[in-house]
């Protein structure tokens, strides 16, 4: 049975969510299980080739019509024409899934400038600037659910991957700071730290270097690597009322790997 069947086909009925980098991988099958359960759903890349495969696909899977939009989150023009076009369509969203982001393997003595910017503004200002766009309209509802991609205990550092590791903690840094504002006004913010999911992105921008993650395997206590499935299923766990007594929280989704993670000397 597919794990992401012990959740109700109606689970997600009346919410509209935005899932950023939802044309592909983690983001993708997120927006597919949301869609399926009743969500309008609005996925966003930059790439409109991407954006328009995602939409065949999750109609071709669910018979239900997701959104799409071109948008770097790393643009503010882009972000602001986000929010109008989600507020124009359906009045605003209630799930937000920060999932977009870049990476690659770099030891922190060859990154440039450029490099490092690429990712914080990937990664960091993105998830900022698109839970900005849509939380005052949650303030409103007195209802809303922000889920961030993160990694798993990014304050431990990321070798190879500063720039990554070091826009994650501050996204989770983000996940607390907002989990404590914004729980008045009704609002769960929370994170998932997947473990290796072997995705696209991590085939085309990591493991194409001499990243030492290309094993990761070996050392998973639960003996492979991640699924977008799995990741999934927790995202559907904490969006869900089911959650509705958690916040702040990052989720170590990894298979154990966090218990034995792999030594790595960039
Ligand atoms: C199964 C086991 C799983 C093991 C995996 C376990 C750990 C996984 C943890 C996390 C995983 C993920 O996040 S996976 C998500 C990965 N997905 C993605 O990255 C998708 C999006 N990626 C991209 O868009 C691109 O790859 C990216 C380079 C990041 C952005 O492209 P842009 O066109 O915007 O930027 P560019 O102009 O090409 O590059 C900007 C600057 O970055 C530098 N730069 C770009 N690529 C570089 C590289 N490889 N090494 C050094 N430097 C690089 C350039 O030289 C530029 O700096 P200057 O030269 O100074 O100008
Ligand atoms: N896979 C893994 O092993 C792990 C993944 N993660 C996290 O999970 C999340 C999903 O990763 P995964 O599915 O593997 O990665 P993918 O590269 O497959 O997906 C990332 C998505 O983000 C989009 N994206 C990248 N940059 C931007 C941008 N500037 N603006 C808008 N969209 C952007 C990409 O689309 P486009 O190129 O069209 O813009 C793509 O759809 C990320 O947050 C990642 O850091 C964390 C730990 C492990």
């Amino acid at each position: 049975m597919d794990p992401e069947d012990f959740f109700n086909p109606k689970l997600f009925d009346g919410e509209v969510a935005v899932v950023t980098g939802g044309a592909s991988g983690i983001g993708l099958r997120i927006a597919r299980a949301l869609t399926a359960r009743g969500a309008e759903v609005m996925i966003t890349s930059r790439s409109i080739e991407r954006l328009e495969a995602a939409e065949l696909e999750i109609a071709a899977r669910t018979g239900r019509i997701v959104s799409s939009l071109p948008c770097d989150v790393r643009e503010a023009d882009d972000v602001d024409r986000l929010q109008d076009f989600v507020m124009s369509r359906f009045g605003g969203a209630s799930i937000v899934v920060n999932n977009a982001a870049a990476n690659f393997f770099t030891p922190a003595e060859r990154m440039t400038r450029r490099a490092f910017d690429t990712v914080v503004q990937a990664d960091l200002y993105g998830t900022f600037a698109v839970t900005q766009a849509f939380v005052g309209h949650m303030i409103e509802q007195r209802h809303g659910n922000i889920l961030n991609i993160t990694i798993v205990q990014p304050e431990r550092g990321f070798p190879g991957f500063s720039h990554s590791g070091a826009a994650k903690a501050g996204i989770l840094s983000l996940t607390c700071s907002w989990a404590f504002e914004w729980g008045r006004h009704g609002i769960r913010v929370n994170g998932i730290a997947p473990g290796p999911v072997p995705t696209r992105g991590v085939a085309e921008n990591m493991l194409a270097t001499d990243s030492p993650f290309a094993d990761d395997a070996r050392h998973v206590p639960l003996g492979r690597l991640g699924t977008p499935e799995d990741i999934t299923s927790a995202a559907l766990f904490l969006l869900s009322p089911a959650a509705s007594w958690i916040t702040g929280v990052n989720l170590v989704v990894d298979g154990g790997l966090f218990l034995n993670p792999p030594v790595t000397d960039s």
